[in-house]
Order: C-alpha cells, then structure tokens, then sequence
C-alpha cells in the first residue's frame, strides 16, 4: 500500500472514531501516524536529487511573494498588472505551465512576485504540479492566496488544507512548547499553566510513536495535540497568508461585503483594477519590512536608496544593519545615532543591540581610526555603504 493511500486509511479512521475522553488517546495516535506519514510523502524519492523537477527560481529583491490558487483565479492577470512582467492569461485552465516572477517596486523596495500554475485539490499528495508549487510557497516570505470571488467559498478551506498537510502553517504562530530530545533521564514532561487539550498520558503516547523516550516538554501555552506534533517534527514553515478575491466584478455588492469580512482577506478586481493599491499596501505590512536610511555626518540623509531589514529573515539591529552594509563595519563601529520611531530622543546615541524600526535614519560613528593619531582622538564619522564611502574618499577627505 503506497502512503497516500495510508493516510488516507488513517484519516477514514478518525472520521469512524467518535470524539470523547476515551478515544482521546487513540485519536491523538492516529494524529502523529498522519504526521509521520506525510513527512514521509515530502521526502524526495530515493535516487532523485532533492531539486528534481521543481521550478528553479533564484531569489530576487527584498522579499519574496507567491500567488498560490486553483486554475484561472486571475493569478497571471495579477501578476501582469503588478510587475508589468507579461505572464499569459486566458479562460482555459493551466494556462501557467511554471513559475514567472516579476519584480514589484513599492516603497523604495523590490519584492520578488511569483506567478505558479493553479493547483487542485489532493496537490500535497502529487496531483498536477501541486509538490512543486507548494514548494515554491514554501520558500515565500508572504502567501496570496487568489480565489475567485464568484466560486465555492469552500475553495479557501480546500487549499489552506493542501498547504497545512505540507507543512506550511498560514498566519499562526510557532506553539509556545520548548521540545528537546535527551540521551537519557526519560520523558520530563511539565507546563507552566493549567492544559486543557494535552496531558503527560497523551504527550508520552505521542512521543512513544515517534520512538522517543528521553526528552524534556515544556507547555508554555495551552497547547494542542497537533501543535505538539508540529513541534516533534519540527519542519513546520510558519507563514503569512492573505486571501485575495479577484473578480469581484462579477458579483454582488453583498457578497462583496461579505467577503471583505473575512480573516486576513482582501477583495479585488484585476479587470477594473480596483482595490490593487490596498493590496500592495497589505502585502508590505505582513512582510514587515524595516527600511533603514543612512545619514553621512554634516549631511541630509540619503533617502535614495534605503537598507532594507527584515525581523523574519537576518533580524533587524544595528548589529544586523552593518552586516548588511559591509561584513567589517562592526569591527570599527563607535556607536550610532539614530532618529525614528526606535529612538527615545532625537538623535538617539545606540549600541549594537539596537533594534532598528521602519524608516529610522541611522548615522555611524566610528572608533578613532589610529590609537597613536597623536592622542587628539580625532573621530571619523562615515557615511555608510562600501561605494559611498569609497566614493567620498575618493572626491574629498572626510570632514572631521
Ligand atoms: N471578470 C473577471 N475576470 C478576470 C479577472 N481577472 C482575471 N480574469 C479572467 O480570468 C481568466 C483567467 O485568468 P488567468 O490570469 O489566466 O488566471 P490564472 O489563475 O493565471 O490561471 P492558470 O494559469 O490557468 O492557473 C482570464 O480569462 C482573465 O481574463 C477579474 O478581475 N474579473
Ligand atoms: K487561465
Ligand atoms: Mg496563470
């Protein structure tokens, strides 16, 4: 029997087993058997490398996003209209046979937008090229998902379900469950509030399934069954996922309102272009992009072209922010001066530590250039950026 099919064995059986105090265990088995299995499913065939077939596309820009949803939802439509990259749209389904990115640029950043073809139900078990567009998704910072607003609303359910089986958790948050395996010692198992899903029976069957008999567990939430499993496996991507419903051109005004209402959607129309402005303004939001503008010493900031950080990916502190610029930077760091939002008081003087918001300014200054520069302790405060600075060394010593 192939896996799919014995998942498909295990989920007929949970649906047979009724829900109570006494099946509790047994259904939380079959849980992590699921779990295993499908972990199994994702695994690459033996003797294929791991890349395969997939849709090799390097990535771009300060973000990447990716247009996830049923065959002629209006994601080529879409991705034509945000980047001006041509992806060809058309009334027949699967007319995207792979993956065309464009380049949106909003708010002096790039981000990387993906067009894939549509999937169908039953792609996280390898149906059309649904293994290889959920990879894709995988490796997004942000999921827009695209649903056709005049179709089923189960449509939303259906494909959420195809990204959870993979995986890929939308819009939530790692659970607060500190895991960690151990030689020996057996289970530890303890929580820090009063459990209301999970108890040391259910969590001891849980890891006895997945053969592990020595590890520490630690609830800090009132935590699931499945979140406890998610953390056992521990290859969960958790990822920000808006709803778009296109073609709200062709639907009723109520219906409209209703959907609009729904959690994490937005409601659009590609043929009227209507409501693309507050989508792109969506988008920039879940990715939480912090845009840090250099200021050399004596001068306006350069607002030009700012170093783009990001919390999800390399973090964003002044430690990361010279990182960003150049790998040497910290070494001769000072201090900075920093005015925004982050600063208490304008500008602020910040360590390393610093955490750095959206649109701050930041100035460096630098440690004295030569201890023995005839004990004035002279400092030298740089622009930033490794051409800036080479730049302005070039045209004119620095102003000291
Ligand atoms: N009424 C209406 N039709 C739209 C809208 N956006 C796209 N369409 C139409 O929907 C059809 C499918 O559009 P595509 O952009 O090819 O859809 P897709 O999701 O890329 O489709 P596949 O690549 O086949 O998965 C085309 O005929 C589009 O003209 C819209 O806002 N309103
Ligand atoms: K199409
Ligand atoms: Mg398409």
């Amino acid at each position: 029997m192939g896996i799919v099919e014995r998942i498909k064995e295990i989920e007929f059986e949970m649906a047979r087993t009724q829900k109570n105090k006494a099946t509790e265990y047994h259904l939380g088995q079959l849980k992590a058997k699921i779990a295993k299995l499908r972990t199994q499913l994702l695994e690459p065939p033996k003797g294929s490398s791991a890349a395969g077939d997939g849709f090799e596309v390097t990535k771009f820009g300060h973000g990447r996003v990716a247009l996830i949803g049923f065959p002629s939802v209006g994601k080529s439509t879409l991705l034509t209209l945000l980047t001006g990259t041509q992806s060809e749209a058309a009334a027949y389904e699967f007319t995207t046979l792979t993956c065309i990115p464009g380049i949106i640029h909003y708010n002096d950043a790039k981000i990387q937008l993906l067009d894939l073809p549509g999937i169908i139900e039953g792609a996280s078990e390898g149906k059309g090229r649904g293994r290889q567009v959920i990879a894709v998704a995988k490796s997004s910072d942000v999921v827009l998902m695209v649903l056709d607003a005049s179709k089923s609303e189960g449509h939303r359910q259906i494909l959420t379900r195809e990204l959870e089986a993979v995986g890929l958790r939308l819009n939530k948050k790692p659970p607060q469950i500190y895991f960690k395996r151990k030689k020996t010692g057996g289970i530890s198992f303890n929580s820090t509030m009063q459990l209301t899903h999970v108890d040391e029976k259910l969590c001891y069957q849980i890891l006895h399934e997945y053969k592990i008999h020595n590890a520490e567990v630690l609830f800090r939430e009132d935590a699931t069954v499945d979140d406890l499993i998610d953390v056992i496996e521990g290859n969960r991507k958790y990822i920000k996922c808006v709803y778009v419903y296109n073609k709200i051109d062709v639907i009723g005004i109520d219906d409209v309102d209703h959907l609009s209402r729904q959690p994490n959607s937005i409601v659009i129309s590609c043929n009227l272009q209507l409501n693309l402005d507050r989508l792109l303004a969506r988008m920039w939001d879940e990715m939480g992009l912090v845009r840090v503008y250099t200021k050399p010493q004596g001068q306006q900031p350069d607002f030009s072209e700012p170093v783009v950080l990001s919390t999800d990916r390399g973090g964003c502190s002044v430690e990361d922010f010279c990182n960003h610029i150049h790998r040497s930077l910290l070494r001769d760091i000072k201090y900075v001066l920093v005015w925004g939002t982050s600063a208490k008081h304008y500008p602020q003087r910040c360590g390393t530590q610093h955490i750095l918001q959206d649109e701050d300014v930041v100035q460096i200054v630098k440690k004295k250039e030569k201890e023995e520069d005839g004990g004035r302790g002279r400092f030298k405060s740089h622009t930033t950026g490794p051409v800036r600075i080479a730049d302005r060394e070039k045209k004119a010593p620095l102003k000291q």
